[in-house]
């Protein structure tokens, strides 16, 4: 399943996607992991310039999807925390956040 090609859909009175599922998704998605209904990856920096640029990418893709992750800004790092509120758990929308939010940072070779 090509995530970065997919869209968030509303979710409110859905239910979360079960546990094989979520699996499934996760393994596509180096260095994300999942912590109770979130799904969190740090992402490391040079300095706090880069770090913002990437928060400010973050804050474009979520208002695009309307698909909004809490976040911790640092120094040097961000720590980047999607769930659902709409459906208190772990939906598609989160991880096709999480894929565009990876493909933010994948330089062609
Ligand atoms: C109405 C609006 O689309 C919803 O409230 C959206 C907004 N952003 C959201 N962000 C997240 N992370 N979870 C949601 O359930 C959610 N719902």
């Amino acid at each position: 399943m090509n995530l970065t090609a997919m869209h968030c859909q509303a979710q409110h009175g859905k239910s979360p996607l079960d546990a094989t599922r979520q699996q499934q998704h996760l393994s596509a998605l180096p260095g994300w992991e999942i912590q109770g209904i979130e799904l969190v990856k740090t992402f490391r920096f040079g300095n706090y310039y880069e770090t913002m640029a990437f928060v400010n990418a973050l804050a474009w893709i979520a208002h695009q999807e309307d698909h909004h992750p809490d976040l911790s800004v640092h120094y040097n790092r961000a720590v980047v925390h999607f769930s659902t509120h709409d459906a208190n758990g772990l939906t598609l929308n989160d991880f096709i956040c999480a894929a565009k939010t990876e493909a933010l940072l994948n330089r062609p070779a």
